[in-house]
């Protein structure tokens, strides 16, 4: 009623002297003060609706967070999606496990999420594609996986909020952590990323499992990398693993301590897997199986490493499904986590597993295989390995995770390089097949 009173008596007054038209009624003058007000009112709601709408559905995040920018653009949240989440984590076997895979649209990630799913377990991905080689690759495995029936959500481990909300979502029971930063040599241009996503990444994701309630097992990816200089071969989980010869090799290692600790203080069940130079289908561009199957198609010279004096490189070359038998193995034999509310209740696993393939092969071998499956000479660039993180062989003693996982590789370099060249050529011809496996 004030308000009214209020209203009518400005009505008289004019708002600015010479601006009031006494040519026109009052009454048509109140009729438009109240339109013009009610728009206001209106536009004003709207604008608040809008900016209430806006605020619940971004996540909050703090200003050190180094992935602020990227975050203001993430899409994650609401019902619609907390759908999707759910029914993708859903389990559909008996005694089937509730599998967080993180890296999902990565190469080892997207073959380990599709082997989960195809035998019933529920499977949420998340994902940052990142550029760090074509995303398009990455956006090809995310359709391929969508197919399959598991949502890989579009966000980045180091978004704290993020993975709190998917533990309020799903109650998940293991977390595949196999999102980093990749590649030995990268290490010396671009150091920051493995930091970022190796320590403060690996950090982010055993935050919120300690959180979680229940607590969940982690299964996660360390490198046969972590051996650096070590030159007692077949290399042995109880070998030295303290001079790292990358950065990459030095984060992978300081991974290892770290889950030490979080086993330690929260008792977290947590796996690490040391893989060894794994290759196939939908792999890695950035690897040199990979790019070396790119260069000889289109004649370019490929550079082939050496060791001191013309030694020989080599590396345990480890096929994708002996991969990821060992992945869905140590996730089937983990223990349970013990703590609960950020506690510890009692002594947790803790377990380092190597996957190789107990068989190194020269790179110069690698190209002859390659030739032969692609029927085109290579042109050979010998040159001395650069000091940039190499070492000059690799060669895994599996007899641990043949003991404990019952791992047992099963397919040579040759076998393995055929499928990978079937599927290259098929991926690049941009045929039906493509999005295939
Ligand atoms: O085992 C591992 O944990 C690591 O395996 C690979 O690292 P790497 O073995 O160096 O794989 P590639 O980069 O594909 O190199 C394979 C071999 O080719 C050699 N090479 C590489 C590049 C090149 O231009 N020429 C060349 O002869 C390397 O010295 C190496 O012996 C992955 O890239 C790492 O992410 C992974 O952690």
């Amino acid at each position: 009623m004030s308000q009214l009173k209020q209203i009518s008596h400005l009505d008289n007054i004019p708002s600015t002297p010479g601006k009031f038209k006494m040519d026109k009624s009052p009454y048509i003058h109140r009729l438009r003060w109240h339109s013009s007000h009610a728009k206001l009112t209106f536009w004003f709601f709207l604008f608040l609706g809008l900016m209430l709408l806006l605020f619940l559905r971004s996540p909050p995040s703090s200003p050190s967070d180094p992935t602020r920018r990227s975050l203001r653009t993430s899409t994650w949240g609401g019902p619609a999606w907390e759908k999707r989440v759910r029914s993708s984590a859903r389990v559909r076997a008996r005694h089937g496990l509730s599998v967080l895979v993180t890296g999902a649209a990565g190469f080892v990630g997207t073959h380990v999420s599709a082997a989960l799913k195809r035998r019933g377990d529920g499977v949420l991905g998340l994902d940052n594609f990142n550029d760090y080689y074509d995303p398009a690759l990455k956006r090809a495995r995310q359709a391929l996986l969508d197919r399959t029936g598991v949502f890989v959500v579009d966000g980045d481990i180091n978004d704290s909020a993020l993975l709190r909300k998917l533990f309020d979502v799903v109650a998940f029971t293991h977390v595949m952590h196999l999102a980093a930063q990749a590649g030995v040599r990268y290490a010396m241009q671009n150091p920051g990323s493995y930091v970022h996503s190796n320590i403060a990444g690996l950090v982010s994701v055993l935050e919120a499992c300690k959180s979680a309630n229940p607590q969940p097992a982690i299964v996660w990816a360390s490198s046969s990398s972590v051996y650096g200089l070590n030159s007692k071969v077949p290399f042995s989980e109880r070998d030295r693993t303290d001079q790292p010869a990358s950065l990459y090799a030095a984060t992978k290692k300081a991974g290892e301590e770290i889950a030490h600790t979080y086993n330690h203080i929260y008792g977290l069940s947590i796996t690490g897997l040391r893989f060894f130079t794994v290759y196939g289908p939908w792999g890695r561009p950035d690897m040199a199986y990979f790019f070396f199957t790119k260069d000889i198609l289109k004649g370019k010279s490929i550079p082939i490493f050496e060791g001191p004096d013309h030694g020989t490189v080599a590396r345990d070359f480890t096929y994708i499904d002996d991969i990821v038998k060992g992945c869905l193995a140590s996730l089937d034999t983990a223990g349970k986590s013990t703590g609960s509310g950020g506690k510890k209740k009692g002594p947790a696993q803790l377990r380092v597993f190597n996957l190789g393939n107990t068989s190194p092969v020269p790179v110069t071998q690698l190209v002859s295989i390659l030739e032969r499956l692609l029927k085109v000479k290579a042109n050979r660039m010998m040159m001395k390995m650069p000091r940039n993180g190499d070492v000059q062989f690799t060669h895994a003693n599996i007899s641990l995770a043949q003991r404990e996982l019952k791992y047992k590789p099963t397919t040579d370099l040759q076998t393995g390089l055929k499928k990978f060249v079937r599927w290259y050529l098929s991926y690049n011809s941009g045929s039906q097949k493509k999005s295939s496996w």
